[in-house]
């Protein structure tokens, strides 16, 4: 295959993947939800300051729960696809196990989440403390991220 062709079939795997990211994201409300909540984690990292071993932690986290997410869809659609419409015990269980898997790793986000910003706790409550504009941009944050993942693209399978 000549170089021209390799690189082509390169960037097309780019494609596909942010394809399927896409699909992710229009077809599955937890994917919405999670990368709300990264936007709120960064928000809250940038307010904080955190330290670079610290935002190190976070994004992998945040990372890992979005890829984790993007796994568990695949599973899904596998399994959809090989029981045609079906009923089976054994699809429901590879179901829930991945399922399982991502609710794991959320635990695991959150404890690190945690461990990173209930010692600043104080710092966040005295940034919000004098600062209007930030409450009403947090709430207006809130607002949007309930939408994106309960009205945004309903029913997209
Ligand atoms: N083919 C199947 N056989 C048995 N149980 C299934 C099957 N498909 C799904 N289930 C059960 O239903 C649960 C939810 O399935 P799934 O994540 O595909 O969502 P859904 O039923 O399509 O609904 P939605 O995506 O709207 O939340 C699974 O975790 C599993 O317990």
């Amino acid at each position: 295959m000549s170089i021209k062709n390799s690189l082509k079939k390169f960037g097309k795997g780019f494609g596909y993947a942010f394809s399927g990211l896409w699909r992710c994201i229009r077809t599955q409300r937890n994917m919405r939800f999670h990368i709300g909540a990264a936007g709120a984690v960064a928000a809250l990292a940038a307010i904080c300051s955190v330290s670079r071993s610290e935002a190190l932690a976070l994004m992998l986290t945040v990372g890992g729960v979005l890829a984790l997410e993007t796994v568990n869809t695949a599973i899904e659609y596998t399994v959809d696809l090989a029981c045609k419409g079906e009923r089976s015990e054994k699809a429901g269980a590879a179901k829930d196990c991945a399922a399982g898997a991502v609710l794991v790793f959320c635990f695991g986000a959150v404890g690190v989440a945690c461990a990173v910003f209930l010692t600043r706790i104080n710092e966040i409550f005295a940034y919000f403390a004098d600062k209007p504009a930030a409450v009403i941009a947090a709430a207006v944050y809130a607002a949007l991220w309930f939408c994106w993942v309960f009205v945004c693209f309903n029913g997209e399978k």
